[in-house]
């Protein structure tokens, strides 16, 4: 058995809201009436992280209102039962870090050092591309791919915020879109005044889309300066938003950072106040023992994206310390032109195989550790783990199922360790979104697949031709 897993209650009635909350309505014979009751083989809550064999979840307008134990589910009268007999359902994930429409650019640059593949090849090409409907297209394109593999929600940190809110609302996802802020003008604004206004804006557009939601999303400590930090720092306290920023992505940005300014990244950023719950530091690799306490001590997140590290030769970021010092550690692929793909299953193990072979710890990161961070952990850096990142009563039914009676997950002896090192992305069969069912059976719904492959073929024909 995994070392930290709690196990269920044994309590044979429903826990979850009472009749007087009005979300569960008996009829006669101790009946009780719900829209959807789902009921797979193996629940994962996530909080408590246990296995729960032979539950059902019960959900009403979109909100999951029990869950409900092997001995109640006779008592249960759902309009619509949804069967899941060799599956897990766990909370969706949550992708905290990516810059989705960066889809449209994958393969476009490999096996290359962040600077380079940066300064050389994407931001000439986002300089070339990056449009309103460029990131339209990318972004649905991205959707496609994280809600087949399980990903219900995301942060995105991409130009033209706009457009990808527009889409993620159209197609019933959950995100929150990053204001951008980067101290040089590009398609979408030409300084810092202008990228603040126009991010704004997008936060004021989004009162109208219940399902997305702003965060800030200065880019980097070496690309934004103390101004405009230290504006992002007051708004983002008055307005009660997250923010979210590249730091220490390399032991290069550290070094450069201390040879020009005499401090390291994380010191400046702690110097300006804006290292406070609600920070989400992606990346995060270099880091001192005292770093690590510091995080701790002010609360901030650490998204954590191993692949993009790996891949781009980044740097360690030390998951294992950082937890063991109280902090919140949440998962991202990062943009699929780094890392290549958005698929949080491979994030999961990615993860835990790297801090083993880092920490030199077999026990560094386990199943259950990954699992948090890619669920609850993701929602909690984002502020949103009062509505998702668990199944748990009142909370939205953002839920993903995993069908595990595949030769590589058969015979299933620990749910959870199947999840983490042997599943695949193509397992997910099925997604819920605040109770709309976005993937069916392995069919997405909402979504004009065959168009948004169609319009990505058509940005790569355009790509390739000479500048
Ligand atoms: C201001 S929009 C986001 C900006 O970030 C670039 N980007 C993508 N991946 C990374 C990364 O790993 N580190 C730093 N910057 C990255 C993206 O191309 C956009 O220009
Ligand atoms: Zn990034």
């Amino acid at each position: 058995m995994l070392s930290g897993i709690q196990f269920p209650r044994s309590s044979a009635a429903p826990y979850g809201r009472s009749s007087s909350h009005g979300c569960l309505r008996h009829s006669g014979h101790q009946q009780v009436e719900v829209q959807t009751l789902i009921t797979p083989r193996w629940l994962v809550p996530v909080q408590p992280m246990a296995v729960l064999e032979g539950h059902g979840v019960a959900i009403d307008n979109g909100r999951i209102t029990a869950i409900v134990p092997p001995d109640a589910l006779s008592s249960i009268q759902a309009a619509e039962r949804i069967d899941l007999p060799q599956h897990v359902l766990m909370p969706g994930l949550v992708n905290t870090h990516t810059h989705a429409a960066m889809s449209l650019m994958r393969g476009m640059a490999d096996d290359l050092p962040l600077q380079t593949w940066l300064e050389q090849h994407i931001w000439p090409t986002e300089a070339r591309f990056a449009s309103e409907a460029f990131v339209h297209d990318g972004t649905q394109l991205a959707m496609l791919e994280m809600l087949r593999g399980g990903t219900t929600c995301f942060a995105d940190m991409y130009f033209f915020p706009d457009a990808v809110a527009r889409a993620v609302d159209a197609a019933g996802l959950r995100a929150v879109v990053g204001m951008i802020l980067i101290d040089f003008p590009t398609a979408w604004a030409a300084d810092a005044d202008e990228y603040l206004a126009k991010g704004l804006a997008v936060q004021d557009a989004t009162r109208d889309m219940p399902l997305v939601s702003t965060m800030f999303a200065p880019h980097a400590p070496y690309t934004v300066s103390d101004a405009p930090l230290q504006r992002v720092r007051t708004l983002s306290d008055e307005l009660d938003r997250p923010v979210q920023m590249h730091v220490h992505e390399t032991a290069f940005e550290v070094q450069q950072a201390q040879d020009q300014s005499g401090s390291r990244p994380l010191a400046r950023l702690d110097a300006l106040g804006l290292l406070k719950p609600g920070f989400m530091a992606v990346h995060m690799t270099a880091l001192t023992d005292d770093e690590i306490e510091l995080c701790g001590r002010r609360g901030v997140s650490v998204v954590h994206c191993p692949e993009s590290n790996m891949k781009l030769a980044s740097g360690q970021c030390r998951v294992s310390d950082l937890l063991a010092a109280g902090v919140n550690v949440a998962l991202g692929t990062d943009g699929a032109a780094s890392n290549n793909d958005l698929d949080m299953f491979g994030e999961m193990r990615s993860a835990a195989m790297l801090a083993k072979l880092t920490q030199g710890q077999a026990t560094a990161f386990s199943a259950a550790e990954a699992l948090h961070a890619a669920t609850l952990g993701g929602a909690r850096a984002l502020g949103l783990d009062h509505e998702i990142g668990s199944i748990e009563p009142g909370k939205s039914a953002d839920l993903t199922a995993i069908a595990l009676d595949h030769p590589a997950t058969w015979p299933v002896h620990q749910p959870l360790s199947q999840l983490v090192y042997a599943a695949g992305r193509d397992q997910v069969t099925d997604c819920w979104i605040a109770g709309q069912q976005l993937l069916q059976a392995g069919r997405v719904q909402g979504m004009d697949e065959q168009q948004i492959m169609e319009r990505a073929a058509q940005w790569a024909e355009r790509m390739q031709e000479p500048a």
